[in-house]
């Protein structure tokens, strides 16, 4: 991805989301510009030190690790005179696959959190109700659930 450098103060340059696949390992170059949420809400830059990746988890595998892995809210704010790149690798569940929580993650402590679903299922929900809960809309147990 490359993101211009902002014409004037800073911009932005990817909205807030999380990932929909499974995981994601980021590169960029030199220009720093990623942020994520914590859980009460904060923004933090996260600075990438040179030749390092970042790896980010996405909703699959929060959904396949019934909740134990957090897909971190993330965005891009660009600001500065150097143009930003950044290349993504974006794994996915194989085609076909359900996602769906091994019984050794669920337990009396641990309820299970998620239906089994299909990533292309998914994705094609998530492109027609775009909204940050959309994972637990769509999969989630419970009475936020939509289907
Ligand atoms: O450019 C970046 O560092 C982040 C890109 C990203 O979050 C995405 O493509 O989902
Ligand atoms: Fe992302």
């Amino acid at each position: 991805m490359k993101y211009n450098v902002p014409p004037s103060g800073a911009a932005v340059g990817l909205v807030p989301h999380t990932d929909k696949n499974a995981l994601t390992i980021l590169c960029q170059n030199d220009v720093q510009g990623l942020e994520i949420m914590s859980k009460d809400g904060a923004w933090t830059h996260v600075v990438v030190p040179p030749g390092c990746f970042l790896v980010v988890v996405g909703d699959i595998l929060k959904a396949w690790s019934n909740g134990r892995m957090h897909a971190v809210k993330h965005k891009v704010t660009i600001s500065g005179t150097k143009d930003r790149y950044s290349c993504g690798l974006f794994t996915l569940p194989k085609e076909g696959a359900l996602v769906e929580v091994p019984k050794e993650l669920v337990d009396s402590s641990h309820p299970i959190l998620y239906k089994p679903f299909s990533y292309a299922d998914y994705v094609a929900y998530f492109m027609s109700n775009v909204r940050d809960d959309a994972l637990e809309m769509y999969a989630g147990v419970g009475p936020s659930s939509e289907i």
